[in-house]
């Protein structure tokens, strides 16, 4: 018998995950596939996917880049705009490949240009959305350029979310990629159908860690990471055990060249280990039974999509991770790189 602990859990899927496209996205696909089964696919490529059209063809390319004999399954979304139209939503229910419908208010994060200006422009197509049961994913946080960088998701769920559902009550919603103790108190006392994903890094780091003895441009991503006592409160929410908390890592590749420069892009690879850093989290918290429902069965749930029926072990045991990746002809630092990690996936 071996002393080793492992961790056996039905496989998880990440309901938060950038691809991008092209080589890029052959790049970074065998990280997700080879731990997550599925994943809900952000659609803020350039251009945008728009359309249930362009949506169908993008599942097509990330299947064509899939690893020889893998199996993953791409849950898309589309991009909402100004001029979505309820017809464009009910053609996307029907294809049955699209789970979600993506909210960026425009100008708030990477390849948020052509996103929606002022939600009330919205209003019939997430009347559509409510009828039909069509999950509005949402980045929450103003643009006005007077909030402070550190309020932006505390003002967007004043201004924006807590008016939205009042006025959809019935709207089936995703908080993404949570950074507060408010966004954490809201969706805990809202409707069951309103939920929210949680990303490891705004777990493992505070805001410190964007400028530990100089500024660190790949711990950089939107929403910003917070002060402690919010990272507290997201790994109390994640180890909670409420279904209403799930994975997704948000991880977010960009190219080197683009984070170590003069005006740096948003956005943390984790995808290389990202249940192995999930594991951490729980396990410093004393939690490590709980990450199976987090990872593998609050997503599924609200998606409305059956439980994955195969599993996946990580053992405690110390490995480093890779100082740099490529990344489609460039390179990518990822999250830890070049430092060690105390769980690793063996199956
Ligand atoms: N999270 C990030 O910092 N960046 C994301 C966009 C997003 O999820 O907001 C990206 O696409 O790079
Ligand atoms: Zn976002
Ligand atoms: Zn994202």
């Amino acid at each position: 018998m071996s002393l080793i602990p492992t961790l056996t859990l039905t496989r998880p899927d990440d309901c938060h995950l950038h691809l991008r496209d092209g080589e890029q996205m052959r790049a970074v696909l065998p990280d997700t596939v080879r731990r997550f089964a599925r994943a809900i696919v952000m659609p803020n490529l350039r251009p945008a996917v728009v359309t249930t059209e362009m949506a169908l063809a993008y599942h097509d390319r990330i299947l064509a880049a899939l690893p020889p004999g893998t199996q993953f399954e791409p849950l898309m979304t589309l991009y909402l705009t100004d001029n979505t139209t309820s017809t464009e939503i009910i053609l996307a229910k029907n294809s049955g490949a699209i789970h979600g419908v993506k909210y960026y208010p425009a100008g708030a994060t990477t390849n948020s240009a052509a996103g929606v200006s002022d939600i009330a422009r919205c209003y019939g197509t997430l009347a559509t959305m409510e009828e039909t049961g069509m999950p509005l994913l949402v980045h929450g946080e103003v643009t006005d350029p007077e909030v402070d960088v550190f309020d932006k998701e505390k003002i967007f769920l004043e201004r924006v979310l807590v008016p939205v559902t009042q006025r959809f009550p019935r709207l089936r919603v995703v908080f993404e990629h949570i950074t507060t103790s408010e966004a954490v108190d809201f969706v805990t006392s809202a409707s069951n159908h309103i939920a929210a994903t949680i990303t490891v890094h705004h777990m493992l780091l505070n805001r410190n860690a964007l400028f530990q003895g100089g500024i660190h441009p790949h711990h950089y991503c939107l929403p910003v990471l917070k002060r402690e006592t919010h990272r507290r409160k997201l790994v109390a929410a994640a180890t909670s055990g409420s279904p209403k908390f799930f994975l997704g890592t948000d991880s977010a590749p960009h190219s080197r060249s683009t984070k170590e420069s003069a005006c740096g892009c948003a956005g943390i690879y984790t995808a290389h280990a990202a249940i192995e850093l999930y594991a951490e989290v729980f396990e410093q918290v004393g939690a490590l039974d709980k990450l199976e429902a987090f990872a593998s069965f609050h997503g599924a749930d609200f998606y409305r999509l059956p439980r994955n029926r195969d599993s996946i072990t990580l053992k405690k045991e110390s490995w480093k991770a890779a100082t740099e990746l490529e990344f489609g002809g460039e390179t990518l630092v990822p999250l830890r790189a070049g430092e060690s990690l105390g769980w690793k996936l063996i199956g």
